[in-house]
Protein backbone atom coordinates (compact mmCIF):
# COMPACT_ATOMS: atom_id res chain seq x y z
CA UNK A 1 0.00 0.00 0.00
CA UNK A 2 1.49 3.67 -1.02
CA UNK A 3 0.38 5.85 1.80
CA UNK A 4 3.42 7.74 2.86
CA UNK A 5 1.37 11.18 3.73
CA UNK A 6 -1.93 11.03 5.35
CA UNK A 7 -4.56 12.80 4.77
CA UNK A 8 -7.08 14.21 7.21
CA UNK A 9 -10.54 14.57 6.23
CA UNK A 10 -10.95 18.40 7.32
CA UNK A 11 -7.52 18.99 5.04
CA UNK A 12 -9.15 16.65 2.26
CA UNK A 13 -12.52 18.93 2.39
CA UNK A 14 -11.25 22.53 2.31
CA UNK A 15 -9.02 21.41 -0.65
CA UNK A 16 -11.59 20.35 -2.46
CA UNK A 17 -13.29 23.38 -2.39
CA UNK A 18 -10.29 25.02 -4.29
CA UNK A 19 -11.85 23.47 -7.62
CA UNK A 20 -15.25 24.84 -9.28
CA UNK A 21 -17.83 22.25 -9.90
CA UNK A 22 -15.36 18.62 -8.08
CA UNK A 23 -18.58 18.49 -5.28
CA UNK A 24 -18.22 17.42 -1.99
CA UNK A 25 -16.27 14.74 -0.18
CA UNK A 26 -17.97 11.77 0.21
CA UNK A 27 -14.93 9.32 0.60
CA UNK A 28 -11.06 9.15 0.27
CA UNK A 29 -9.33 5.77 0.02
CA UNK A 30 -5.66 5.15 0.15
CA UNK A 31 -4.70 3.04 -3.15
CA UNK A 32 -2.96 -0.39 -2.12
CA UNK A 33 -1.22 -0.01 -5.41
CA UNK A 34 2.49 1.75 -6.74
CA UNK A 35 5.37 2.96 -4.38
CA UNK A 36 6.11 6.11 -5.30
CA UNK A 37 3.58 8.62 -4.35
CA UNK A 38 0.73 8.66 -1.96
CA UNK A 39 -2.41 8.19 -4.28
CA UNK A 40 -6.45 8.16 -2.68
CA UNK A 41 -9.40 7.19 -4.09
CA UNK A 42 -11.07 10.32 -3.94
CA UNK A 43 -15.16 10.48 -4.61
CA UNK A 44 -17.22 13.69 -3.75
CA UNK A 45 -21.51 14.15 -4.82
CA UNK A 46 -20.49 14.74 -8.19
CA UNK A 47 -17.38 12.57 -9.41
CA UNK A 48 -14.81 10.83 -8.34
CA UNK A 49 -10.92 11.24 -8.75
CA UNK A 50 -7.15 10.28 -7.60
CA UNK A 51 -5.07 12.67 -5.40
CA UNK A 52 -1.38 11.92 -5.85
CA UNK A 53 0.80 13.76 -3.02
CA UNK A 54 4.42 13.42 -4.40
CA UNK A 55 7.06 11.91 -2.38
CA UNK A 56 10.57 11.40 -2.15
CA UNK A 57 11.69 10.64 -6.03
CA UNK A 58 9.33 13.51 -7.16
CA UNK A 59 10.98 16.38 -7.51
CA UNK A 60 8.60 19.39 -7.02
CA UNK A 61 10.59 21.45 -9.90
CA UNK A 62 9.41 18.75 -12.52
CA UNK A 63 6.12 18.91 -11.62
CA UNK A 64 5.72 21.88 -14.71
CA UNK A 65 6.92 19.00 -16.91
CA UNK A 66 4.80 16.25 -16.23
CA UNK A 67 1.89 18.18 -15.71
CA UNK A 68 2.51 19.51 -18.97
CA UNK A 69 3.02 16.49 -20.75
CA UNK A 70 -0.14 14.99 -19.63
CA UNK A 71 -1.89 18.22 -21.12
CA UNK A 72 -0.11 17.55 -24.59
CA UNK A 73 -0.95 13.70 -24.42
CA UNK A 74 -4.54 14.28 -23.34
CA UNK A 75 -4.89 16.85 -26.12
CA UNK A 76 -3.90 14.86 -28.54
CA UNK A 77 -6.44 12.09 -27.80
CA UNK A 78 -4.45 9.63 -25.65
CA UNK A 79 -6.09 8.15 -22.52
CA UNK A 80 -3.69 10.63 -20.56
CA UNK A 81 -5.25 11.72 -17.04
CA UNK A 82 -4.45 15.41 -16.73
CA UNK A 83 -4.48 16.81 -14.07
CA UNK A 84 -7.57 19.73 -13.06
CA UNK A 85 -6.90 22.98 -12.34
CA UNK A 86 -8.80 25.14 -9.51
CA UNK A 87 -10.54 28.20 -9.94
CA UNK A 88 -6.94 29.81 -9.97
CA UNK A 89 -5.73 27.94 -12.70
CA UNK A 90 -3.46 25.98 -11.06
CA UNK A 91 -3.01 22.20 -10.69
CA UNK A 92 -0.07 21.97 -8.32
CA UNK A 93 -1.65 22.09 -4.92
CA UNK A 94 0.22 21.75 -1.33
CA UNK A 95 -1.97 19.69 0.92
CA UNK A 96 -0.17 18.02 4.48
CA UNK A 97 3.08 19.62 3.31
CA UNK A 98 3.55 17.76 0.32
CA UNK A 99 2.80 18.69 -3.61
CA UNK A 100 0.14 17.80 -4.42
CA UNK A 101 -2.55 17.27 -7.80
CA UNK A 102 -5.92 16.44 -8.81
CA UNK A 103 -5.92 14.11 -11.47
CA UNK A 104 -8.84 12.86 -13.70
CA UNK A 105 -9.94 9.52 -13.11
CA UNK A 106 -9.92 6.43 -15.97
CA UNK A 107 -11.55 3.54 -15.60
CA UNK A 108 -9.70 0.56 -16.79
CA UNK A 109 -7.97 -2.40 -14.54
CA UNK A 110 -3.88 -3.64 -14.67
CA UNK A 111 -2.91 -7.07 -15.83
CA UNK A 112 -0.76 -8.81 -13.93
CA UNK A 113 -0.67 -11.73 -16.39
CA UNK A 114 -0.39 -10.36 -20.27
CA UNK A 115 -1.77 -11.93 -22.36
CA UNK A 116 -0.14 -11.62 -26.30
CA UNK A 117 -3.22 -9.16 -27.59
CA UNK A 118 -2.35 -7.17 -24.50
CA UNK A 119 0.68 -6.70 -24.73
CA UNK A 120 0.45 -6.02 -28.85
CA UNK A 121 -2.13 -3.04 -27.86
CA UNK A 122 0.03 -2.10 -25.12
CA UNK A 123 3.00 -1.58 -27.45
CA UNK A 124 1.11 0.05 -29.95
CA UNK A 125 0.09 2.53 -26.97
CA UNK A 126 3.81 3.60 -26.46
CA UNK A 127 4.10 3.79 -30.06
CA UNK A 128 1.10 6.34 -30.00
CA UNK A 129 2.65 8.22 -27.25
CA UNK A 130 6.19 8.30 -28.94
CA UNK A 131 4.29 9.37 -32.07
CA UNK A 132 2.54 12.39 -30.06
CA UNK A 133 5.41 13.59 -28.05
CA UNK A 134 7.08 14.43 -30.98
CA UNK A 135 6.36 17.85 -30.54
CA UNK A 136 6.55 18.28 -27.38
CA UNK A 137 8.81 21.14 -26.50
CA UNK A 138 9.61 20.04 -23.04
CA UNK A 139 12.45 18.21 -21.51
CA UNK A 140 13.88 16.86 -18.91
CA UNK A 141 16.87 14.66 -17.81
CA UNK A 142 16.88 11.40 -16.76
CA UNK A 143 17.59 10.77 -13.13
CA UNK A 144 17.73 7.30 -13.33
CA UNK A 145 19.39 7.01 -16.32
CA UNK A 146 22.68 5.15 -17.48
CA UNK A 147 24.78 7.56 -15.91
CA UNK A 148 23.32 7.42 -12.44
CA UNK A 149 23.24 3.47 -12.02
CA UNK A 150 26.73 3.39 -10.63
CA UNK A 151 26.48 5.84 -8.27
CA UNK A 152 23.06 4.32 -6.76
CA UNK A 153 25.08 0.94 -7.11
CA UNK A 154 27.73 2.40 -5.00
CA UNK A 155 25.24 3.74 -2.34
CA UNK A 156 23.54 0.20 -2.19
CA UNK A 157 27.33 -1.21 -1.83
CA UNK A 158 27.64 -4.48 0.56
CA UNK A 159 24.14 -4.73 1.67
CA UNK A 160 22.88 -5.86 -1.28
CA UNK A 161 24.97 -9.03 -0.59
CA UNK A 162 22.34 -9.42 2.31
CA UNK A 163 19.52 -9.23 0.07
CA UNK A 164 21.43 -12.48 -1.96
CA UNK A 165 24.93 -13.96 -1.68
CA UNK A 166 26.95 -11.90 -4.40
CA UNK A 167 24.59 -9.86 -5.54
CA UNK A 168 26.83 -6.57 -5.46
CA UNK A 169 29.70 -8.35 -7.53
CA UNK A 170 26.87 -9.89 -10.33
CA UNK A 171 25.48 -6.05 -10.72
CA UNK A 172 28.58 -4.70 -10.57
CA UNK A 173 30.06 -7.07 -13.51
CA UNK A 174 26.75 -6.62 -15.56
CA UNK A 175 26.83 -2.77 -14.97
CA UNK A 176 30.27 -2.83 -16.44
CA UNK A 177 29.09 -4.66 -19.64
CA UNK A 178 25.81 -2.68 -20.00
CA UNK A 179 28.29 0.66 -20.09
CA UNK A 180 30.47 -0.44 -22.59
CA UNK A 181 27.73 -1.33 -25.00
CA UNK A 182 25.31 1.53 -24.30
CA UNK A 183 24.59 3.15 -27.48
CA UNK A 184 25.08 6.38 -28.58
CA UNK A 185 23.83 7.44 -31.48
CA UNK A 186 19.70 6.58 -31.31
CA UNK A 187 16.98 8.41 -31.65
CA UNK A 188 16.11 10.50 -28.55
CA UNK A 189 12.63 11.59 -27.13
CA UNK A 190 10.61 12.36 -24.49
CA UNK A 191 10.02 8.72 -22.75
CA UNK A 192 7.81 7.59 -20.06
CA UNK A 193 10.39 5.25 -18.41
CA UNK A 194 7.90 3.31 -16.03
CA UNK A 195 5.17 2.02 -18.48
CA UNK A 196 4.93 -1.66 -16.15
CA UNK A 197 1.91 -3.09 -16.32
CA UNK A 198 0.23 -1.68 -13.09
CA UNK A 199 0.51 1.61 -15.58
CA UNK A 200 -1.50 0.56 -18.23
CA UNK A 201 -5.19 0.61 -17.69
CA UNK A 202 -7.30 -1.72 -20.00
CA UNK A 203 -10.79 -3.11 -20.29
CA UNK A 204 -10.66 -6.36 -22.11
CA UNK A 205 -7.68 -5.93 -25.05
CA UNK A 206 -8.30 -2.03 -25.70
CA UNK A 207 -5.84 0.69 -23.16
CA UNK A 208 -8.04 2.95 -21.21
CA UNK A 209 -5.12 4.74 -19.73
CA UNK A 210 -1.60 5.68 -19.49
CA UNK A 211 -0.78 6.77 -15.97
CA UNK A 212 2.12 7.48 -13.87
CA UNK A 213 4.80 9.86 -16.02
CA UNK A 214 6.88 10.56 -12.91
CA UNK A 215 9.73 9.08 -14.34
CA UNK A 216 9.10 10.54 -17.88
CA UNK A 217 12.26 12.46 -19.28
CA UNK A 218 14.04 12.52 -22.59
CA UNK A 219 16.32 9.71 -23.15
CA UNK A 220 17.09 6.83 -25.88
CA UNK A 221 13.52 6.32 -27.50
CA UNK A 222 14.07 2.50 -27.95
CA UNK A 223 15.06 2.35 -24.07
CA UNK A 224 11.40 2.89 -23.25
CA UNK A 225 10.37 -0.46 -25.50
CA UNK A 226 13.23 -2.08 -23.65
CA UNK A 227 11.56 -0.91 -20.33
CA UNK A 228 8.25 -2.23 -21.39
CA UNK A 229 9.95 -5.85 -22.31
CA UNK A 230 11.64 -6.25 -19.38
CA UNK A 231 7.85 -5.46 -17.21
CA UNK A 232 5.85 -7.13 -20.21
CA UNK A 233 7.05 -10.21 -20.79
CA UNK A 234 7.70 -12.03 -17.79
CA UNK A 235 5.13 -13.19 -14.87
CA UNK A 236 5.72 -10.96 -11.67
CA UNK A 237 8.70 -13.55 -10.12
CA UNK A 238 10.62 -12.87 -14.12
CA UNK A 239 9.26 -15.97 -15.36
CA UNK A 240 9.32 -15.12 -19.50
CA UNK A 241 5.80 -15.76 -20.59
CA UNK A 242 5.25 -17.01 -24.05
CA UNK A 243 4.64 -15.06 -27.08
CA UNK A 244 4.18 -11.79 -24.98
CA UNK A 245 7.40 -10.00 -25.70
CA UNK A 246 7.37 -10.42 -29.27
CA UNK A 247 3.73 -9.45 -29.47
CA UNK A 248 4.73 -6.11 -27.34
CA UNK A 249 7.55 -5.44 -30.40
CA UNK A 250 5.15 -6.31 -33.24
CA UNK A 251 2.30 -3.51 -31.61
CA UNK A 252 5.12 -0.88 -31.15
CA UNK A 253 6.14 -1.53 -34.00
CA UNK A 254 3.06 -1.20 -36.77
CA UNK A 255 2.05 1.72 -34.42
CA UNK A 256 5.64 3.72 -34.54
CA UNK A 257 7.89 1.51 -36.45
CA UNK A 258 11.19 0.26 -34.71
CA UNK A 259 14.60 0.79 -36.64
CA UNK A 260 17.15 -2.25 -37.47
CA UNK A 261 19.67 -0.36 -34.97
CA UNK A 262 17.07 -0.05 -32.31
CA UNK A 263 16.56 -3.16 -32.49
CA UNK A 264 19.78 -4.27 -32.95
CA UNK A 265 20.29 -2.01 -29.35
CA UNK A 266 17.46 -3.55 -27.38
CA UNK A 267 19.58 -6.38 -25.65
CA UNK A 268 21.73 -4.05 -24.15
CA UNK A 269 19.12 -1.59 -23.18
CA UNK A 270 17.42 -4.47 -21.51
CA UNK A 271 19.82 -5.54 -19.70
CA UNK A 272 19.87 -1.53 -18.55
CA UNK A 273 16.50 -1.47 -17.66
CA UNK A 274 17.10 -4.40 -15.29
CA UNK A 275 20.15 -3.29 -13.78
CA UNK A 276 17.69 0.07 -13.06
CA UNK A 277 14.81 -1.15 -11.68
CA UNK A 278 16.90 -3.71 -9.52
CA UNK A 279 19.02 -0.87 -8.15
CA UNK A 280 15.66 1.22 -7.58
CA UNK A 281 13.83 -2.22 -5.77
CA UNK A 282 17.38 -2.77 -3.69
CA UNK A 283 17.66 0.78 -2.65
CA UNK A 284 14.16 0.51 -1.66
CA UNK A 285 14.42 -2.56 -0.08
CA UNK A 286 16.99 -1.19 2.17
CA UNK A 287 15.92 1.98 3.16
CA UNK A 288 11.96 1.94 3.16
CA UNK A 289 11.06 2.97 6.80
CA UNK A 290 9.33 0.12 8.65
CA UNK A 291 6.35 2.10 9.30
CA UNK A 292 5.28 3.00 5.57
CA UNK A 293 2.37 1.72 4.03
CA UNK A 294 3.91 0.27 0.88
CA UNK A 295 4.56 -3.11 -0.10
CA UNK A 296 8.32 -3.02 -1.68
CA UNK A 297 8.82 -4.48 -4.81
CA UNK A 298 11.52 -7.93 -5.08
CA UNK A 299 14.79 -6.92 -6.77
CA UNK A 300 15.47 -10.16 -7.34
CA UNK A 301 12.49 -10.66 -9.80
CA UNK A 302 14.54 -8.17 -12.23
CA UNK A 303 17.76 -10.51 -11.34
CA UNK A 304 16.16 -13.18 -12.71
CA UNK A 305 15.00 -11.13 -15.89
CA UNK A 306 18.59 -9.94 -16.47
CA UNK A 307 19.83 -13.45 -15.97
CA UNK A 308 17.07 -14.65 -19.13
CA UNK A 309 18.24 -11.46 -21.25
CA UNK A 310 21.88 -12.69 -20.94
CA UNK A 311 21.19 -16.03 -21.60
CA UNK A 312 18.87 -15.49 -24.56
CA UNK A 313 20.93 -12.50 -26.94
CA UNK A 314 18.41 -13.80 -29.55
CA UNK A 315 15.43 -12.84 -27.55
CA UNK A 316 14.59 -9.63 -30.05
CA UNK A 317 15.96 -10.71 -33.27
N1 LIG B 1 -5.79 8.64 -13.28
C1 LIG B 1 -6.01 7.45 -12.70
N2 LIG B 1 -7.17 6.80 -12.90
C2 LIG B 1 -7.42 5.62 -12.29
N3 LIG B 1 -6.59 5.02 -11.43
C3 LIG B 1 -5.41 5.62 -11.18
C4 LIG B 1 -5.05 6.86 -11.81
N4 LIG B 1 -3.83 7.22 -11.35
C5 LIG B 1 -3.44 6.26 -10.48
N5 LIG B 1 -4.39 5.30 -10.38
C6 LIG B 1 -4.35 4.11 -9.52
O1 LIG B 1 -3.42 4.35 -8.49
C7 LIG B 1 -2.37 3.37 -8.53
C8 LIG B 1 -1.06 4.02 -8.13
O2 LIG B 1 -0.77 5.08 -9.04
P1 LIG B 1 0.69 5.30 -9.58
O3 LIG B 1 0.69 6.60 -10.30
O4 LIG B 1 1.16 4.08 -10.33
O5 LIG B 1 1.49 5.41 -8.22
P2 LIG B 1 3.00 5.77 -7.98
O6 LIG B 1 3.12 7.22 -8.36
O7 LIG B 1 3.22 5.47 -6.56
O8 LIG B 1 3.80 4.90 -8.91
C9 LIG B 1 -2.41 2.83 -9.93
O9 LIG B 1 -1.90 1.52 -9.99
C10 LIG B 1 -3.89 2.86 -10.24
O10 LIG B 1 -4.54 1.76 -9.65
N1 LIG C 1 7.84 0.34 -11.78
C1 LIG C 1 8.85 0.34 -10.77
C2 LIG C 1 8.53 1.13 -9.54
C3 LIG C 1 7.66 2.33 -9.64
O1 LIG C 1 6.43 1.81 -9.96
P1 LIG C 1 4.96 2.09 -9.48
O2 LIG C 1 4.42 0.76 -9.08
O3 LIG C 1 4.95 3.03 -8.34
O4 LIG C 1 4.29 2.59 -10.71
C4 LIG C 1 9.17 -1.10 -10.30
O5 LIG C 1 8.31 -1.96 -10.50
O6 LIG C 1 10.24 -1.31 -9.74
Amino acid sequence: MAVYTQVSAEALSAFLRRYDGVGELVSAKGIAEGVENSNYLVDTDTARFILTLYERRVDAGDLPFFLDLLDHCAARGLPVPPAIRDRDGQAIQTLEGRPACLIRFLTGISVTRPTPQHAATAGAALGRLHGAVADFAGSRANSLGVADWRPLLDRCGRDLDGIAPGLFARVDGALAAVEAAWPHDLPVSVIHADLFPDNVLMLGDAVTGLIDFYFACRDIRAYDVAVMHTSWAFDPLGVPLEGVGSALLAGYDAAFGLSAAERAALPVLAKGACIRFLLTRAWDWLNTPADALVTRKDPLAYLRRLDWYDAHPEAFA
